[in-house]
């Protein structure tokens, strides 16, 4: 196993591109996030406005109907696009072009889901992360591995990595599976964690931010519109891995002092991504 790349702010400064006076909201990218089911449309609004907040210019949710007027009165600067079916999604079809596209986050996996997915996967090409339930689905159909694009990043927490890769007995194993999988693949995998490591091919990068506040429901669903927004303006595959994790976990510790461990929320990562951007330029 190749020894870790600490990613760290020296390592994000060699990647990060400050923006351009005269940039507009359409070469900011436009990023589509695709999720949500009846009771967990929460998880689209949490990484709809983090992608948002990650600097992309324009950002479309795609989300079933009861997730209409929750996403469009929680989130104003969004765009919202809805699939027919009330409850989940069915049918994963779209006018727009979007620069990147996450999805996954409260997406369940609905037999109608699997089989949108499936469609969707044989029809894009669009920079891509994949997450949660998208995540499960692909664990349920291996085959469909093969669909996936090129240098799509995977968001997988250890049980989801699990669920793909199958078990490992010894740190090593999880990291040699991981890396075998990235290979073959041609994808870049955040294995999700306390550190967070970032896989692609043999070279395996340790995230150096982030502390136990995050453990919250919906912070990887944050990280997920974070990852997608910086895929839509244009960072590589790796380096919006890179730039996404490391901002995430540096949110967590610019809070920490105001919140506490216990009451961080995901809405409050959301909260402090101006800060740790800010953190870069000083
Ligand atoms: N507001 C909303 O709409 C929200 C919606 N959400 C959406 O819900 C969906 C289900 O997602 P999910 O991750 O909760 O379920 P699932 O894949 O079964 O994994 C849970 C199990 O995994 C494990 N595990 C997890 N982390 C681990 C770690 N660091 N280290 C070790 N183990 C770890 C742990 O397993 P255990 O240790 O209990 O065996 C745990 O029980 C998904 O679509 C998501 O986007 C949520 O984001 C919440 C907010
Ligand atoms: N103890 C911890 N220390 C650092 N980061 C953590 C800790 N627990 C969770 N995290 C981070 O929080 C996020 C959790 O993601 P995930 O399990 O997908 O949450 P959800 O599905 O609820 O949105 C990941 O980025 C993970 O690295
Ligand atoms: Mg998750």
């Amino acid at each position: 196993m190749n020894t870790p790349i600490a990613i760290d702010r020296n390592e994000i400064l060699k990647r990060y591109k400050p923006i351009d006076k005269y940039t507009h909201k359409g070469i900011q990218g436009h990023a589509l996030l695709i999720g949500g089911s009846y009771g967990k449309i929460g998880a689209m609004c949490l990484s709809s406005k983090a992608a948002l907040k990650t600097g992309c210019g324009l950002v479309t949710t795609f989300v079933p109907l009861c997730g209409y007027e929750i996403v469009q009165t929680s989130i104003l600067e969004v765009m919202v696009v809805t699939d027919e079916h009330e409850r989940y999604l069915s049918d994963i079809s779209f006018e727009l072009e979007a620069d990147a596209i996450g999805i996954g986050p409260g997406m369940g996996q609905k037999m109608a889901t699997q089989k949108a997915f499936h469609d969707f996967l044989s029809n894009t090409s669009t920079p891509l992360v994949i997450d949660a339930d998208a995540l499960n689905i692909l664990s349920h159909n291996p085959s469909w591995v093969a669909l996936v694009p090129p240098r799509t990043v995977l968001t997988p927490h250890p049980k989801e990595l699990e669920r793909l890769i199958g078990k490992w007995y010894t740190k090593e194993e999880m990291f040699g599976k991981t890396v075998v999988f990235s290979l073959v693949n041609h994808v870049v995998i955040v294995m999700k964690g306390a550190p967070t490591y970032i896989i692609d091919g043999e070279t395996i990068y340790e995230n150096t931010t982030g502390n136990a506040a995050l453990a919250t429901a919906g912070s990887g669903d944050v990280l997920t519109g974070m990852i997608t927004s910086l895929l839509a303006q244009s960072y590589k595959a790796v380096d919006s891995a890179l730039i996404g994790v490391y901002l995430h976990g540096l949110t967590a510790d610019i809070a920490l002092p105001e919140t506490g461990y216990q009451s961080f929320i995901a809405s409050d990562i959301i909260a402090n991504i101006g800060k740790a951007y800010l953190s870069l330029e000083d």
